[in-house]
């Protein structure tokens, strides 16, 4: 099962005909990803400030199908595709109304904040992890 949330499409996440900035939606999809990281028992405020652990992004491959517009809501579904050492791969698909508006296939590393170098997976992020891998 993917990771779902939502989020509606603000007035200044467009330009002034209506139409979705996309520069927007990767600041929408970060608040997604902080959300999904949460939700698998590991808020950024603490894995930041008190593990020291950074999830930075090393690839982003975006595909726009379909524009979005002022007021719609983007539902969000996040695919774990694979776990590595200390990379993410993940897979999102963002739609409005049942109409896929763009997807991303997205890798994210996790860092020492101290030497911004990467590390393994911890542990209970690495089982959180796997709870969600799509198979
Ligand atoms: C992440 C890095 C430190 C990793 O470098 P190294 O420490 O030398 O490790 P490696 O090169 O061995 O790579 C580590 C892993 O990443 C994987 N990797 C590295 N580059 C890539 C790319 N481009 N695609 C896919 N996978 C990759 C690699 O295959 C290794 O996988 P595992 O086998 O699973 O461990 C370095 O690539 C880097 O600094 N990249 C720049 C990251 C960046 O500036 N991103 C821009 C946005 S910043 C951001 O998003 C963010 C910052 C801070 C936060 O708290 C949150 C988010």
């Amino acid at each position: 099962m993917p990771f779902r949330t939502s989020r509606p499409l603000r007035f200044g996440d467009c330009d002034p005909s209506g139409i979705a900035y996309f520069p927007s939606y990767l600041n929408i999809l970060v608040g997604v990803l902080e959300e999904f990281f949460g939700d698998a028992g590991a808020p950024w405020k603490d894995l930041i400030a008190e593990r020291r652990i950074g999830t930075p992004t090393v690839r982003l491959d975006l595909t726009f199908a379909h524009p979005g517009f002022h007021g719609d809501t983007l539902d969000f579904e996040l695919f774990v595709r694979r776990i590595g050492r200390s990379s993410l791969d993940l897979e999102h698909k963002v739609s409005a109304a049942g109409t896929l508006l763009w997807s991303a296939r997205h890798s994210v590393v996790a860092t020492s904040l101290d030497t911004h170098k990467s590390l393994a997976w911890p542990d209970d992020l690495r089982a959180a992890l796997e709870s969600r891998l799509e198979t």
